[in-house]
């Protein structure tokens, strides 16, 4: 685990989505440095998307095709449906830029191969990471991006759920998401915690108490925001609103 968060503070969700897109090709053109790639997993969410957008435009000094891409969490409804992280994160970013498409690991939508099966398309994506893992049960992510709810939900773990208690897979099915569509694929909080570093990209009033509680170390059961860190580095990209209460 590591130490004390960052907090990036700035003014408006505009500017936190420009510090963290500096950040993101400043972290994944070092990766590819010393390691030849990088490991980013994609948040859906409002900064999560814009952070998209931002990178199609700005992030041409990234060498797309040596970057893995993945997903926190994803909505368990049809490929077309517009509530798919994955398919915002591809209009916004993916068919913009020259990743490798056998790099881009998207969860099953609920018409795909394991149809309507969600346990199976989780466990799916659990092999997936295993398979990267290098002799772990998921990747050390590079960057592991996340969006945060009001009341501190990330991915699709929510306060004082199974899904946020698991501590052994690193995938799990959740069927009644309090925040709608009901039926999502989530990481867990370990496979979360595999990552070198854990981005959160958090802007508005709404949300400064879960930031103050996430920044402070709260209650983890109910405060899943306060649950994850990075190995390396833990960042909080705040704006103004969301930071009024640290
Ligand atoms: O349900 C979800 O919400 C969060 C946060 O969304 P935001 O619009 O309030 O920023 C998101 O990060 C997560 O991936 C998503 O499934």
């Amino acid at each position: 685990m590591s130490a004390r968060p960052e907090v990036v503070e700035v003014t408006d969700a505009s500017e936190l989505v420009e510090a963290a897109g500096r950040r993101f090709v400043e972290t994944v053109v070092a990766a590819q440095r010393e390691r030849g790639s990088a490991s980013m997993v994609l948040t859906g969410g409002s900064n999560g998307i814009a952070l998209l957008e931002w990178l199609r435009d700005n992030g041409s000094d990234i060498d797309w095709r040596s970057v893995d891409i993945w997903f926190g969490d994803d909505r368990f409804v049809p490929e077309a449906d517009d509530e798919r992280n994955s398919g915002q994160a591809r209009d916004a970013l993916l068919a913009h830029v020259d990743v490798d498409p056998d790099r881009v690991f998207v969860m099953a939508p609920s018409d795909g191969a394991f149809g309507d099966d969600i346990d199976a398309a989780a466990a799916d994506y659990a092999r997936l990471l295993a398979e990267h893992g290098d002799g772990a049960d998921s990747p050390a992510f590079d960057v592991h991006l996340l969006g945060m709810g009001g009341e501190g939900h990330i991915n699709s773990l929510f306060p004082h759920t199974d899904a946020l208690a698991e501590r052994s897979a690193t995938v799990v099915a959740v069927e009644d998401s309090p925040k709608p569509p009901p039926r999502r694929i989530t990481l867990t909080v370990p496979a979360v915690n595999r990552a070198r570093q854990v981005w959160f990209l958090v802007a508005g009033a709404e949300k400064a108490e879960a930031v103050a509680a996430g920044v402070g170390g709260g209650d983890a059961s109910a405060w899943p925001c306060a649950s994850v860190s990075g190995t390396e580095a833990t960042v909080w990209f705040v704006d103004a609103a969301a930071s009024a209460d640290l």
